[in-house]
């Protein structure tokens, strides 16, 4: 197996400029035990698409997201980030793992934000912010500071810098997790299921500042969420998940009106309650 994008089939190799995908998954593998979780998955993401992946409760979604954060390792294949193995690479015939130097480099253009917020509740919004921008990308602490700012104006929370998350709503502690993982700058975003933990009438705000980082950066996004709409708002691809392998894949407007597999129609149905074919239309 080769330890690099393939070049019979790149770009380069068609005479256009080379550009390897910003993701991409090469026959990997993820087992707990016996239960194989990912089956030889394979699949892309060039830079700034947005990706969707939809499926059932334990069809590996999330699995996909913490492999790329490096959370957790896979069993088998390759993870390759702009063309650079993330956790391992083919070495003399072998699967060797990479130096965690080397993985920690790759993971610092990554950035995510989870269902929980995880943010630390003994330090302030701002403190939350800045805290890998100085630890891990070693910016100053003026530096990180202004761009902190800059930020909780994004996401329209620039008076509660001096606050402790506990002290704030569900949906603003998410907004302060979204302008914390934008604070890295980061290539590719993860966002797995945010909105999950948030009260109904609070999900809009934080889909809107997503919706609004969407339309006005070129990050990578790879998106888990229950919130169809809001997929075929955001991303250019979905990608259906059964038992850890993609069954299906087409843009959000296909996806959505007119699903070809059965496992994806019934999916569907079960989600919208038989309204998929209006998804889009308001
Ligand atoms: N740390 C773990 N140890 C053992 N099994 C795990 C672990 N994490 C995930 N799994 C299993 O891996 C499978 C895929 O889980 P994953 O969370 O990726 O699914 P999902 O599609 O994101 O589901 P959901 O929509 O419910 O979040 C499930 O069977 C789950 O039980």
């Amino acid at each position: 197996m080769p330890s690099t994008p393939d070049s019979a089939t790149s770009p380069a190799a068609a005479g256009s400029a080379p550009s390897a995908p910003v993701i991409e998954f090469r026959d990997v593998e993820k087992s707990y035990g016996s239960n194989v979780v990912l089956h030889e998955l394979n699949f892309s993401v060039a830079k700034g698409d947005r990706v969707t992946l939809i499926g059932p409760s334990g069809s590996g979604k999330t699995t996909i997201l913490r492999l790329v954060m490096t959370l957790e390792e896979a069993t088998d294949g390759y993870i390759f980030i702009d063309g650079e193995p993330l956790t391992h690479e083919e070495r003399g015939g072998k699967r060797v793992a990479r130096s965690k130097k080397d993985q920690k480099r790759i993971r610092q253009r990554i950035g995510m934000v989870f269902q929980q917020f995880n943010l630390f509740p003994n330090m302030s919004v701002l403190e939350n912010i800045i805290e890998a921008p100085v630890h891990v990308l070693g910016q100053s602490k003026a530096e990180a500071t202004a761009r902190a700012k800059e930020l909780l104006e994004k996401v329209g929370l620039a008076d509660k810098a001096e606050q402790h998350p506990t002290s704030l709503s569900g949906g603003q502690q998410q907004r302060v997790a979204i302008a914390r993982a934008l604070a890295l700058d980061p290539e590719i975003l993860l966002l797995d299921e945010v909105t999950s933990a948030l009260d109904p009438e609070i999900v809009g705000e934080v889909l809107g500042i997503l919706r609004n980082i969407a339309e006005t950066t070129n990050i990578t996004m790879l998106i888990v969420t229950h919130e169809m709409q809001f997929a075929r708002d955001v991303s250019n691809r979905v990608l259906m998940f059964d038992g850890g392998k993609i069954v299906e894949e087409a843009p959000p407007a296909v996806m959505f009106s007119d699903p070809k597999h059965q496992r994806t129609k019934d999916f569907l149905h079960a989600v919208l309650g038989g309204e998929e074919g209006t998804i889009g239309t308001h």
